[in-house]
């Protein structure tokens, strides 16, 4: 992971990776003619979700750190009806759901390349009905906890633009997170934990998607963690 140094005044510190590998020409050429296309903007305050899509969409879910994108494209195949944004500062990534928009002729994906805060700020309060969080950055030392997307800072973000009995979905294999998650979570005023039992959260929900983080991994074993927005909060 490499750390952004540039921040612009004000704005809250980026810890993740921006750049990566020198693009392919073809994914180059994506990432210039189709990322500004279907690119999100942040200097919106208030921003109506819904007004982004050309189609009109029933609801609008969130994917923060899309990595590849892969279960963001998979879902806005399977569900036209929604309209999907997802936020990933990693360039390869970007580049590669571009492909996947291009291919599959989505019409019903908005991106933004850059921090997930960005447009987390921007939008409207209640105008979401899901946000997923899958496979965050563990940042397993102490020392750089407060980077976790998972805590303090975003949880309340992540309550306000999330409408009332709106779901948040969260997944992780790292045991030290995992326990981090819960702890905030269940501490939070905004937020109930979707579990009946606790064998719960290691079977994924009926309708999940495997994420390409997922696949590979061998660190340890998914939590699948819904939570719900509560209407009283
Ligand atoms: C471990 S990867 C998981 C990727 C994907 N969710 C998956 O499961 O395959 C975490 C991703 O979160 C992205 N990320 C980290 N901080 C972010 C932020 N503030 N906003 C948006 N994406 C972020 C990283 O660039 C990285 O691609």
């Amino acid at each position: 992971m490499t750390e952004s140094k540039n921040e612009p005044d004000g704005a809250p510190k980026f810890y993740g990776r921006r750049k990566g590998r020198p693009l392919r020409p073809g994914r180059q050429a994506l990432v210039e003619t189709l990322l500004p296309e279907i690119t999100v903007p942040t200097d919106r305050p208030n921003l109506d979700p819904r007004s982004l899509f050309d189609t009109p969409v029933e609801k609008v879910w969130l994917e923060v750190g899309f990595g590849g994108g892969e279960h963001l494209a998979a879902l806005a195949e399977r569900h036209p009806e929604i309209g999907f944004l997802g936020c990933e500062p990693f360039i390869n990534g970007v580049a590669k759901l571009l492909s996947a928009v291009e291919d599959g002729g989505l019409k019903n994906v908005r991106v933004l390349a850059d921090d997930a805060r960005l447009l987390m700020a921007s939008l409207q309060p209640a105008s979401l009905d899901r946000v997923f969080v899958l496979f965050p950055d563990p940042w397993p030392k102490r020392r750089h906890w407060a980077r976790r997307f998972v805590g303090p800072e975003n949880l309340p973000a992540m309550a306000r633009i999330l409408r009332p009995g709106g779901e948040l979905r969260i997944a992780t294999d790292h045991p030290g997170y995992l326990d981090w998650i819960l702890s905030h979570l269940i501490r939070s005023p905004d937020f109930d934990w979707q579990a009946e039992r606790s064998a719960d959260w290691l079977i994924p929900p009926d309708d999940w998607q495997p994420t390409r983080y997922e696949l590979k991994s061998l660190a340890g074993r998914p939590h699948y963690l819904r939570f719900l927005r509560r209407s009283d909060s």
